[in-house]
């Protein structure tokens, strides 16, 4: 082996190089699909990427030349990176070529899903079974929303997903790892990540809990006792979601007091005719304010931020794409004129801003110092975006009232879309890596999904769910192959990360109030670590910019401390919690 450390630096800068040559003509062919489903683009991409696939193989061997124990500790981390190539780690190419087709098959299925009233009457989940699970209070309209989207996209997913999990787990394999939720969880650098997960989790469960008794009581006010128990789990196609992930659809049936003026920015949207350029623009607005780097032209003139209407077929969920050329930025994003996306564009933009922020780095530095803060850093922008002052400020919402009441309503309306979300956003990893390791087996797939949803989120399925469904690949992230775990630590750091930037940015009073609109402090705080991307450990990161190494649900809590305090008075007499009747079913629907 080479101890030669002036040649390792050699050979790391010739992959930079290359790597800014091959990268993006795979990335091109990548994007031409997603953004034109069609079986000569799948055949491109998947050309392309076996192109790049054998590259990182080569470059891997290359890395492994090299006897790294006294090398720099920047020369060691990168060299690190490059051996973990994961699935692209498969030695036999006919394998390598089945797994990227299977999951160009299973996305495509996803992303051209829809459910049929006629031959001729078909809705896709964008924008209709989305609008139909947010807005529609009847329960078996709901309910065929939610059972149709399972059957045409959950169902003939679980041939295709038995094989994916069997090649990922030999690429977990080729990579030094047990198997693909190990080789996934080992993106953390720590450990006991796990442990940690199952501790944050405890340490938030009983605000959780108190939310769904306190949303349950308001639906079976709506629904009544057929269909919902005050003393057990929810039905999961009422809480305004397709995966129940977010209940922020429900806020209206929810709101805790209802006089005061709407936190809800859509009426607006729509009456004033803003357009989803429109709705970039005023994220980008944002990102400018606190001295961050504005939208680049080319990001702006090669965007697909709207469903195209020429017919073509497009994977509409949203995504960041970065073309590691220097020069390419883009979202690919279905846009809908509703808050919802107002606050997914936030999320998005912050990928890209990250992106712009890490682009000097090394190429296997163009990474989130995890993958939670690359989910985290668009979100913390929007929870000053969303304040009733900001928006008011923006000419968002008409109306703002600064009493208790109204603070407590806009508190309701985040913790409907951030606690809401953290039972999900845990166990659908929880779920894969069991499946990973083998502990979940196939003819219990879907009896597991079930058990998890009903452990962590208190819910059940409307109807009696078997193995001939596969519910968990109606939800896109199983069925294109994209960890979740990382949304769930997102949640958490993001609050922290707020703490730290409003702090830096001189704010006084509660956290929930703070916006960081114009604070170039702020944005620098946030831009020193970014700059960073992979290139150091996240607890170093989290360090700098915190003060502390760890994962802390201690600002979520602070964030939401009076909603807190009015759940727990608002629940008094509810009995908290769904394992109190474990027999009871809803009514089958109409
Ligand atoms: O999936 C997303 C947004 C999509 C994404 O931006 O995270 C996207 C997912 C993706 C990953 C890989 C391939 C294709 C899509 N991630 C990125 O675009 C991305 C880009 C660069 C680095 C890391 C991620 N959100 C999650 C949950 C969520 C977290 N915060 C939110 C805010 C608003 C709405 C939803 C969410 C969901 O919809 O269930
Ligand atoms: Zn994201």
């Amino acid at each position: 082996t080479n101890t030669n450390e002036e040649e390792a630096i050699q050979f790391l800068d010739e992959f930079n190089t290359e790597a800014q040559i091959r990268g993006p003509v795979a990335i091109e062919a990548a994007w031409t699909y997603n953004t034109n489903i069609t079986d000569h683009n799948q055949r491109q991409m998947t050309t392309e990427l076996m192109k790049i696939a054998t590259y990182a193989k080569q470059t891997q061997l290359g890395a492994q030349q090299f006897d790294r124990t006294n090398f720099s500790y920047d020369v060691n981390r990168q060299l690190e990176k490059m051996l973990y190539i994961g699935d692209a780690a498969l030695n036999n190419p006919v394998e390598l070529l089945e797994l990227m087709e299977l999951k160009a098959k299973m996305q495509a299925r996803y992303s051209t899903g829809e459910v049929c009233l006629t031959e001729e009457e078909c809705y896709p989940l964008d924008p209709d079974l989305t609008e139909t699970m947010a807005s529609s209070r009847n329960y078996d309209e709901l309910y065929w929303a939610w059972d149709g989207w399972r059957d045409a996209v959950g169902v003939p997913a679980r041939q295709d997903f038995e094989r994916y999990v069997e090649l990922k787990n030999k690429a977990a394999l080729a990579n030094d790892q047990p198997d693909c939720g190990a080789f996934w969880r080992s993106w953390y650098e720590v450990d006991n990540l796990e442990e940690q997960l199952d501790a944050l989790y405890t340490q938030l469960s009983p605000l959780y809990t108190q939310l769904h008794a306190y949303v349950r009581r308001r639906l079976y006010d709506l629904y009544g006792p057929d269909y919902v128990n005050p003393r057990g789990p929810i039905p999961a196609h009422l809480l305004g979601n397709m995966w129940a992930q977010s209940w922020i659809n429900l806020m209206d049936d929810v709101v805790p007091y209802p006089g005061k003026p709407s936190v809800d920015i859509t009426p607006v949207l729509q009456e004033e005719n803003y357009t989803p350029l429109q709705m970039f623009e005023i994220s980008d607005e944002f990102f400018k304010s606190i001295g961050l780097i504005e939208m680049p032209q080319e990001f702006w003139d090669e965007s697909m931020i709207e469903k195209p209407t020429d017919g073509r077929e497009v994977v509409c969920h949203a995504s960041a794409w970065e073309f590691i050329n220097k020069i390419d930025y883009r979202i690919k994003m279905c846009t809908d004129i509703n808050m919802d996306d107002f606050i997914t564009i936030h999320h998005e933009m912050g990928h890209v801003e990250y992106f712009l922020q890490y682009k000097e780095q090394p190429v296997v530095y163009h990474t989130g110092a995890n993958p939670g803060f690359h989910e985290a850093v668009g979100d913390v922008l929007a929870l000053s975006v969303s304040t009733p002052k900001h928006l008011n400020s923006i000419g968002l919402l008409k109306e703002v009232v600064e009493d208790y009441e109204a603070d407590i309503n806009y508190l309701m309306s985040i913790a409907l879309d951030k606690i809401a979300f953290l039972p999900f956003s845990y166990l659908l990893d929880l779920w894969r890596w069991g499946v990973f390791d083998g502990s979940i087996t196939p003819d219990e797939y879907n009896q597991k999904w079930w058990d998890l949803r009903l452990q962590y989120q208190g819910i059940l399925p409307p109807t009696e769910r078997t193995e001939d469904d596969f519910d968990p690949a109606s939800k896109y992230h199983v069925a294109a192959d994209t960890p979740y775990i990382r949304y769930f630590i997102s949640y958490i750091i993001q609050f922290q990360f707020h703490k730290a930037l409003c702090d830096e940015a001189g704010h006084e009073g509660s956290l929930y109030t703070c916006d960081i609109y114009r604070s170039e402090e702020a944005g620098q705080l946030l831009a020193n670590m970014l700059q960073q991307g992979g290139s150091l450990p996240w607890p170093d990161q989290m360090e700098q910019m915190t003060g502390q190494r760890d994962m802390d649900a201690g600002p979520l809590l602070e964030y939401f401390e009076p909603l807190i305090n009015w759940l727990e008075e608002e629940n008094e007499g509810e009995e908290l919690g769904w394992d109190h009747d474990t027999t009871w079913r809803p009514k089958e629907p109409g």
